[in-house]
């Protein structure tokens, strides 16, 4: 019997999965929770050894006779966050995660050393956005000199969490390319890049070696005795939770489109080639599988429905209720939502608005919708930038916490007018990690299984939570979608560096 884990350190939270690869089937999941510290300069931070508490936390909820039998496990993390650590391995600060838009300045300034955002895209394939880990090395070297005059290692979240799990350090292609330090097309860090981010020292030396995406390593026996695992247990090369999910959801082939509601939204297709985007209109990111991940993120999605739901004294759980009372469009209400600075479009400094308020629709059930409809539209802006340039999909895999929401299911199919699909494994992410472990187990053994086997082998889709677009309904969100995009034209000057 296969027993992998699955281990995904999301925004909100850890979750960990057991999956027994000859069965199919999950054994069991823990999740525990995370806490986010948040400024009024949009500064986003977590505390990484939170994380390895949250980690350890999951695996003890498991059966200690389950744990003994797991031979593979992988990390899938938060994209870009910084992990600052010294030459003994210590952290030297918080984490500055993907959220966090204080270094909104800094993203400027390493664009601004290479010419601007163009001859930034390039030079390495991506420009630096806010939440990209790039920035965030000028910011601590003003912020926090201390820790710069440290730092020995920056890690990505998974990195940081693979590093405690093995006592090794590295990085993978996938999230790395989420830094903005990597040439995506050439697979190598960009030395331009680096250089334009930190004149004063070679950031390269900080960085760990990249490995390829099937490489093995070996638990540290003090982790396996830790976390009871085996110390036999092999630890594959993890990657970002994006690029764990597209494993996860089966986007591992040409033509497949995955998206992910959860703290942020996502919305990421495979490509066998870099597709780079010379208007920056999508993150061109490496896939942790040898390809490609052509991105988009809106930094706004469940955290939206979430504070507009708490706001009212509902539940999530509860709110599909308010969308089913309600008709598309909100009867006219328009939300923004870049409750915290938006990358999608690029608008750090961004604020929520909203728009279209009247006597009607000034009420919790119209506020949810818009909510959910607002964070719909944004993923949908970004979607027609991929069609723009020609990419055709012809169904959405839908994953993360906002797919249990039939309702926000529904909507989906009706915005995008696709199909909707659902895996059977809820968890996107933390079973892509799982499948990502099976298959480096099973090259160490001598397979030669493809990702496209295994993930067609494992990826079921659950027929009960399948949704194809009502013709009547998708129509009816044609004119608020093309509203909501009339008032984002009008505010995005509001939202540029240097307005009032
Ligand atoms: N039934 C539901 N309807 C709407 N949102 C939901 C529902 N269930 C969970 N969520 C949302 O999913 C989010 C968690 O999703 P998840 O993908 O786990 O996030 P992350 O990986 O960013 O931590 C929470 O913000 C929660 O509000
Ligand atoms: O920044 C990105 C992708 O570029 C985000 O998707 C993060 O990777 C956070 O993911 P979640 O916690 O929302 O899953």
């Amino acid at each position: 019997m296969t027993v992998l884990a699955g281990i995904d350190a999301g925004t909100q939270s850890i979750k960990v999965l057991v999956y027994d690869a000859d069965r199919r089937e999950v054994l069991d999941s823990a999740s525990a929770p995370l806490d986010l510290i948040s400024g009024e300069d949009g500064s986003r931070e977590q505390h990484p050894s939170d994380w390895v508490h949250a980690m350890e936390a999951c695996f003890d909820r498991f059966d200690p006779g389950l744990r003994a039998r797991i031979a593979a496990l992988s990390v899938s993390g938060q994209q870009h966050g910084f992990v600052p650590l010294d030459a003994a391995g210590r952290v030297l600060a918080p984490a500055k995660l993907w959220n966090d838009t204080s270094t909104t300045a800094e993203c400027s300034r390493i664009m601004d050393a290479l010419g601007g955002a163009t001859k930034t895209i390039a030079s390495a394939g991506n420009p630096i956005l806010a939440g990209y880990t790039a920035s965030k090395l000028p910011w601590t070297k003003a912020h926090r000199p201390d820790a710069y005059a440290k730092l020995a290692t920056i890690l990505l979240p998974h990195d940081y969490l693979n590093f405690v799990l093995t006592g090794e350090l590295w990085m993978e292609h996938g999230d790395a390319s989420g830094t903005g330090w990597l040439d995506v097309r050439t697979r190598t860090w960009s030395p331009d890049l680096l250089r334009a981010t930190d004149a004063d020292r070679d950031l390269g030396d900080c960085l760990p070696p990249l490995v390829a995406h099937d490489t093995l390593f070996d638990i540290a026996p003090a982790s396996a005795a830790r976390l009871g695992l085996p110390t036999t247990a092999k630890v594959a090369v993890g990657g970002g939770d994006n690029m764990m999910a597209a494993i996860g959801t089966g986007c591992v082939g040409e033509g497949r489109l995955s998206m992910s509601l959860g703290t942020s939204g996502t919305l990421f297709a495979h490509a066998s080639r870099p597709i780079v985007s010379d208007d920056g209109d999508w993150a061109a990111f490496c896939s942790s599988t040898g390809g490609w991940l052509p991105l988009i993120c809106t930094m706004n999605c469940t955290v939206v429905t979430e504070q507009v739901a708490r706001l009212f004294g509902f539940s999530t759980r509860e709110g599909d209720a308010h969308i089913h009372a309600t008709p598309p469009g909100a009867q006219g209400l328009t939300m923004l939502p870049f409750l915290g600075g938006e990358r999608t479009p690029d608008l750090p400094l961004g604020k929520g608005v909203l728009a279209g308020l009247d006597p009607h629709n000034m009420s919790p059930a119209h506020l949810y919708r818009a909510a959910m409809e607002g964070a719909t539209y944004a993923l949908r802006y970004g979607f027609d930038a991929f069609v723009a340039a020609g990419m055709r999909f012809e169904r959405i895999v839908l994953t993360g916490g906002g797919a249990n929401s039939a309702a926000w299911r529904q909507m989906v199919a009706d915005v995008f007018d696709l199909p909707v699909d659902v895996p059977r494994q809820a968890e996107g992410a933390a079973f892509g990690a799982a499948l990502q472990a099976l298959w480096a187990l099973e090259r160490s053994q001598g397979s030669d299984a493809t990702i496209e086997s295994l993930v067609g082998a494992h990826v079921t889709t659950d027929a009960r939570q399948a949704c194809t677009p009502d013709p009547a309904r998708a129509e009816a969100y044609r004119a608020p979608y093309r509203r909501y995009l009339q008032h984002l034209e009008a505010v995005m000057p509001l939202f540029r560096p240097g307005s009032p």
